[in-house]
């Protein structure tokens, strides 16, 4: 179970090079700095057996949002549990309890699938025969057995994905989190990625949260959306409550009205 309570990030925005007087003012009194918000209040609540999706438009905040989930950095404010555990206080706690598909899957190319995963699962504290028993497991699940073992150099986006997926879930973790993982996958990659995250929630009680941009995913696979807008959430529900909550019949104008309900206003 994953909870995360009103968290709030800002990062410095990279100040631009100064030209001329500018510059000569700025040597003289350090400007202060801008302040990018990139997450301004973002709360979920995500329960096991069940998919959880994040769901928002490009810069919502939801990378910085599972960057903090995952504990890559400290929101400034808010509090985010994993399984009751404290992710600022018990970062390694709470990371045991999670596999975390980023956006960047950062394999070894010279370590096939198989030797990627297990390694993983060393890393993890595992035995060598219970990685590989587990990474035999996943290869059916994700149905990696083609290519486990191949070197990864050379794999396609989806065999990659798959890759990453599988070393993510080597411990098997009772929380998965995935940032956009269909991004660059063909239609027969994300049917399998969709199966696979089904099974993991619905047939093995995994809780499932995941962060997207494009409302089909969310219509086919989510028990649960949380709308992010410009860095904060903005409605909570199945697709048919927030599809009742606007009174729109299609989900994707139902997400229109939730995150850009100043495009409502101006089109009355
Ligand atoms: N390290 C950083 N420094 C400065 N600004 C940042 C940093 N990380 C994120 N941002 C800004 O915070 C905002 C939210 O970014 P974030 O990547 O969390 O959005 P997102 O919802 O994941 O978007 P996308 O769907 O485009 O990936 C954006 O405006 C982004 O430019």
């Amino acid at each position: 179970m994953i909870r995360i309570d009103s968290v709030a990030k800002r990062f410095k925005a990279p100040a631009a090079k100064a030209q001329g007087l500018q510059a000569l003012t700025a040597l003289i009194k350090k400007p202060a700095p801008n302040w990018i918000e990139a997450v301004k209040g973002v709360s979920l609540q995500a329960g096991n057996g069940r998919i959880t999706g994040l769901l928002g438009p490009n810069g919502a905040g939801k990378t910085t949002t599972l960057r903090m989930l995952g504990g890559l950095f400290a929101p400034d404010s808010g509090r985010i549990e994993v399984d009751g555990i404290d992710v600022q206080q018990d970062s390694q706690g709470a990371l045991a309890r999670m596999g975390i598909l980023g956006d960047a899957h950062g394999l070894y190319p010279r370590l096939t699938a198989r030797e990627n995963i297990v390694y993983f699962g060393r890393l993890q504290g595992m035995t060598k025969d219970a990685a590989e028993a587990r990474s035999e497991v996943l290869s059916e699940l994700l149905d990696l057995k083609r290519v486990i073992d191949r070197r990864t150099d050379g794999f396609s986006q989806g065999e990659r994905m798959k890759t990453a997926l599988a070393r993510a879930l080597v411990h098997d973790p009772a929380n998965i989190v995935l940032d956009e993982p269909t991004n660059g996958l063909d239609v027969l990659a994300t049917r399998a990625l969709r199966e696979a995250l089904r099974v993991l929630a619905r047939e093995q009680g995994k809780c499932v949260v995941f962060s997207t941009h494009i409302m089909q995913e969310v219509e086919y696979l989510c028990d649960e959306v949380v709308v992010v807008s410009r860095g904060a959430s903005v409605a909570r529900g199945t697709v048919a409550e927030l599809k009742q909550q606007t009174g729109r019949e299609r989900f994707e104008d139902a997400f229109v009205a939730l995150a850009f309900p100043e495009l409502q206003q101006e089109a009355a």
